[in-house]
């Protein structure tokens, strides 16, 4: 019984508050699947109606005005094709109303039912609407400046109130107030600004010049001088019987009779085949764009107030502080004159059969031979007699290095994924690899690569280009003078021709003092320093200590911010930030790339040893994720020097040539960079196999010309700062004296009363201060009474409950 009355009550007490909401709920407007497709093909139709009434008033309306004017009658005979509606509708929007643009409208109905139908956003049509309106009385208005009488071209509504404006403003004043209507349009719905406007003009005037340059080209008749080296070449071909092309050196197969060779017919016998890779195409333009592309993300009820954000604003643009800033232009690097691959084909025959021979004289038959000629190196690949031992051939690495009388001779047995062997050559005229020809390939300008580098050309002479984001930290080695400084060169200049100051940063230390110094006039648009140093480039070993520490501290202080925004990873942390779902207020901020670079690192292990190696090995090992990467150079790759710790977390690595088998097995796992050529001749390994590439070669003043061309724009007001780091110097003792707290002390107490939370790392987030100097001001707040005991792990208990309270005891302190 009793049961039944508690149940009662409680049914009576629901009813009320569910009428209410059925009250204040509001009529439901949405539409089953079926009813969208009666009403979207409604609005279709009636759209097409539309449309051919106006289309046919056009041709008719002249004729139906007569009857128009009658009653309306079944009886009366119309013209227009959708007869008396049509003839009625027609002159109710076109003369009466706005005249010829008045076709927008029956577009505008025809749009909505496929909206309708296929349940598109709502929020899009409505803005077709409002924009579809305003274009109609825009162009009425136009079209009725143009017309003295009510007619079709304006309408009714576009001649008055032409009249009207014409009336108060005059015709000069009119078209002014168009042409303002027509600005106001393109800015709003199109985003046009005036830097995008000048911006295209450039493009355009400078594709038309490049446009006009090559017309002449193709127009201009062929030199006298070309003619006269025809006709030189005709005649030393003629002298020497050697098939001769104008255009660039190529190869035809088997141009030359095959050299007679006595002593073994097997050598006549085989033929060489040369792949030659068709040139990359480049790209030139004067001036490189960054494209940053929007990920889709998956829409929730959250990100209602974030979509809002970005309709408003748009997406967040990082780069919209420098917005004006100018990429280097390519003319700034230098074109070489041997740049181009020329081939050789004696010193091709000479090497192919000194091989043949020198592996038949240890009985190694070969079946086939071919070559690849890369800019430093030729690559002779061949398929070796079935039954030979590949460790047969590998030993004969130094006699066939004999027989060449080359140095730098590399067997590559078996080459990977390929069942052939591979034999690398130097050629007799290296040619050198220019950074512009890198930077300019289209493998570089087009990859969507988070921070490519351009490294140089491989054997194939391919553009060789990687991401340092996915190496993810790199370690460099090679005795002095083979391309070390110049590799480093070539990475930042990579980077400053691909990425907004807004989007890395560089931590440069340098402590030869020389290599480096030029990047100090990019100062305050690329590098990041500690806060309180002068210098942006670190020179000072004491101040590498400090920075490591403080990249360790930014480190934890973005993990911390990827976990608060439920990211794993950088890039999708600024995609979230980028489309307003993460809020600056919280701590959250655009996170620019760091990358460190440490040139001869030796050096430093040499003198700080573990206060070094700890902080880089620990940002190696973690730091991948949160967009730090390492760049690590050193010119003695020894053990001590590389450790195991070091060498674990640097899976990629450059060789470039090293004196001994034992640097290289440190630098590689293998032998291989004690055979290079020195030269920016340098092995590249990613963990697994080693591929040769030359070295981009970019000049010290090539260097000093782009940055200068970055450090003369508009630059941040500082370069970028890290977080604060105090050395254990610091000290730690308790600072009861209120004179000697810390200056962010009240603003630390403050905010652990608003947090109700007495934890260091918050004070390290939100202060944006190092370790050491949030565990000093949580000292002096437990000495104030505002914190309480350390509590092991726990944050520690706050003392104060408001910040009323927290203003009346440090009142009364003083
Ligand atoms: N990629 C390259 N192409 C052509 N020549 C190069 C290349 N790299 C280096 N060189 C030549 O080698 C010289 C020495 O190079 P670099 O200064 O980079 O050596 P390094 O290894 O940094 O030496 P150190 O460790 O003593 O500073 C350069 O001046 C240049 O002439």
């Amino acid at each position: 019984m009793a049961k039944k009355t508690t149940k009662k009550k409680t049914t009576t007490k629901a009813a009320p508050k569910t009428k209410a909401k059925r009250a204040f709920k509001k009529p439901s407007l949405k539409l089953s699947s079926q009813q969208k497709l009666i009403f979207g093909s409604f609005l279709i139709i009636l759209g097409a109606l539309l449309f051919i009434s106006f289309l046919s008033f056009v041709f008719t309306g002249k004729e139906d005005q007569s009857v128009l004017h009658n009653f309306p009658e079944r009886s009366n005979e119309y013209k227009n094709w959708a007869s008396q509606l049509g003839a009625w509708v027609s002159e109710f929007f076109i003369t009466k109303g706005f005249g010829l643009p008045s076709f927008i409208f029956a577009g505008l109905l025809f749009l909505s039912g496929v909206y309708v139908t296929l349940s598109l956003n709502k929020s899009k049509l409505r803005s077709h609407w409002i924009w579809g309106t305003l274009i109609v009385v825009w162009l009425s208005i136009l079209f009725g400046f143009f017309t003295h009488k009510y007619d079709f071209l304006g309408g009714t509504i576009g001649f008055e109130m032409n009249q009207f404006f014409q009336d108060y403003i005059g015709k000069i004043g009119t078209i002014l107030l168009l042409v303002f209507g027509l600005i106001t349009y393109l800015a709003i719905r199109f985003k046009i600004t005036g830097e995008t406007l000048v911006n295209s003009f450039k493009s355009a005037k400078s594709s038309i010049k490049e446009d006009l340059q090559s017309d002449k080209k193709a127009t201009e008749p062929t030199p006298i001088f070309d003619n006269s080296l025809t006709e030189e070449a005709e005649a030393i071909k003629s002298a020497l019987d050697i098939p001769l092309k104008k255009t660039e050196p190529t190869i035809t197969k088997h141009s030359k009779p095959e050299p007679e060779v006595e002593k073994d017919s097997k050598v006549e016998m085989l033929k060489m085949e040369v792949t030659e890779k068709p040139k990359e195409e480049t790209i030139e333009t004067p001036e490189l764009k960054i494209e940053v592309e929007a990920v889709e993300e998956e829409k929730s009820e959250t990100d209602n107030l974030a979509d809002k954000l970005v309709e408003d604003f748009g997406q967040f643009d990082p780069t919209l502080e420098l917005g004006k800033f100018q990429f280097p232009p390519l003319d700034l690097l230098k074109k070489y004159d041997n740049e181009g691959i020329s081939i050789d084909q004696d010193e091709l025959e000479e090497n192919k059969n000194k091989i043949v021979e020198t592996l038949n004289n240890y009985k190694i038959g070969i079946s086939s031979i071919k070559a690849t000629i890369g800019p430093t190196v030729t690559l002779y690949e061949i398929v070796p007699d079935a039954g030979i031992r590949i460790s047969k051939i590998k030993n004969l690495e130094d006699d066939i290095a004999l027989s060449l009388a080359a140095l730098g001779i590399r067997i590559i047995a078996p080459i990977p994924g390929k069942g052939t062997i591979g034999i690398e050559v130097p050629n007799k005229n290296s040619t050198i690899v220019s950074m512009r020809s890198v930077i300019a390939s289209q493998k570089f300008q087009k990859s969507d690569m988070q921070l490519p580098i351009a490294f140089g050309k491989t054997i194939s002479n391919e553009t060789f280009v990687v991401d340092l984001a996915k190496m993810p930290h790199l370690l460099m080695a090679g005795a002095t003078g083979q391309g070390k400084s110049v590799g480093l060169n070539a990475v930042l200049t990579s980077l400053l021709y691909k990425k907004h100051p807004a989007e890395v940063k560089f931590v440069l230390v340098d402590p030869k003092k020389v290599e480096l110094t030029l990047f100090n006039k990019i100062e305050r648009h690329y590098l990041a320093k500690l806060p309180d140093s002068e210098e942006a480039i670190i020179t000072d070993n004491t101040k590498v200590i400090n920075t490591l520490n403080s990249l360790c501290i930014e480190m934890d202080n973005r993990y911390e911010m990827l976990k608060n925004a439920f990211c794993r990873n950088i890039a999708e942390y600024n995609v979230k930030f980028k489309a307003r779902k993460l809020n600056p207020n919280d701590g959250h901020a655009f996170l620019p790339y760091i990358v460190l670079v440490v040139d001869e690192f030796a050096d430093l292990i040499m003198t700080a040893g573990k206060e070094v190696e700890t902080p880089i090995a620990r940002l190696a090992q973690l730091a991948r994720a949160i967009g730090i990467h390492l760049i690590v150079a050193t010119q003695r790759p020894s053990v001590n020097v590389i450790t195991g710790i070091i060498k674990a977390n640097f899976p990629a690595r450059i060789a470039f040539r090293v004196t001994s088998k034992i640097d290289s097995r440190t630098i590689l796992d293998g032998s291989g960079a004690d055979q290079l050529i020195g030269r920016g001749d340098m092995l590249y390994t990613q963990g697994n196999e080693l591929i040769r590439i030359q070295c981009a070669f970019v000049d010290t003043p090539e260097v000093e010309k782009i940055t200068e061309f970055i450090g003369s724009q508009k630059a941040y007001p500082d370069a970028h700062l890290l977080p604060e780091y105090v050395g254990e110097e610091g000290g730690t003792n308790l600072d009861i004296d209120i004179s000697d707290r810390d200056k962010l002390f009240r603003e630390a107490a403050e905010l652990i009363v608003t947090a109700q939370q007495g934890s260091a790392s918050l004070l390290q987030r939100k202060l944006k201060l190092g370790y050491n100097r949030a565990g000093r001001i949580i000292d002096q707040l437990e000495a104030a009474g505002i914190v309480g005991n350390f509590e092991g792990s726990k944050a520690r208990q706050v003392l104060i409950p408001d910040l009323v309270s927290l203003d009346q005891l440090l009142d009364n302190e003083q």
